[in-house]
């Protein structure tokens, strides 16, 4: 049975680039992952669903479903998404043991970034006709992860230091299985 890893971190934190480096880490060392990304299931599964609270915590909700539903068939299914409400979190940790990687990245670095232009957009007068007034992170909310079992400061790090950071968790989580048993007699 493959293991659920949830993503949590704004949007441009990098929680694609991260996880498009681990599935050509995966490739190459024959340790399947399938990547359920937020922002492409937005256009897919989760197409009829906006932004507010309980949108978002329905998609996570969704997402964690699906990954359910074909973790058997991979060693580890990456939920990436901004995931941004304790609530969806514990809810995905409790059904599914998903763990939690918190990409972590400051809010200045972010708005540099913005690969998106979301935002500069977010940052706009509220009065102009194209200012996003939900965008996680600026004007709508994100929850502190409480209980990570891993951060990734990517405003710190290279895209590499967090890859390396993630192999090593990745690596430690296949490692760590070992008989379904607590019993000290060897089965
Ligand atoms: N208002 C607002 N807030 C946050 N994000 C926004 C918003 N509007 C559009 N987008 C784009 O939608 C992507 C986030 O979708 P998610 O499914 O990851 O979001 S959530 O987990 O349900 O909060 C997110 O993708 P990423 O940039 O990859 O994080 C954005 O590109
Ligand atoms: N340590 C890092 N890890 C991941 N991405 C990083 C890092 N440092 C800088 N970046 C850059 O930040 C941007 C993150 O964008 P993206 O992966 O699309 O974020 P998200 O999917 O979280 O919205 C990319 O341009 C990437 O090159």
């Amino acid at each position: 049975m493959g293991q659920i890893i949830q993503f949590t971190g704004l949007s441009g934190a990098g929680k694609t680039t991260l996880s498009a480096a681990l599935l050509t880490w995966g490739q190459t060392h024959d340790i399947s992952i399938k990547l359920i990304d937020g922002d492409v299931y937005r256009q897919t599964l989760c197409k009829d669903l906006g932004f507010s609270k309980a949108d978002r915590l329905e998609n996570i909700a969704r997402l964690g479903a699906y990954a359910a539903t074909i973790a058997a068939d991979y060693d580890f299914v990456i939920i990436a998404a901004i995931n941004p409400y304790e609530e969806g979190r514990t809810k995905l940790k409790q059904l599914y043991n998903a763990a939690l990687v918190w990409l972590r990245c400051d809010i200045d670095t972010l708005i540099n970034r913005d690969p998106k232009g979301l935002y500069k957009k977010a940052l706009l007068p509220d009065d102009h006709p194209e200012k996003i007034h939900n965008l996680t992170g600026l004007n709508d909310t994100f929850d502190t992860p409480l209980s990570p079992d891993l951060i990734i400061d990517t405003g710190h790090t290279n895209a590499n230091e967090a890859l390396a950071a993630a192999v090593d968790f990745l690596n430690q989580r296949l490692h760590r299985q070992g008989p379904a048993t607590d019993s000290p007699f060897p089965i």
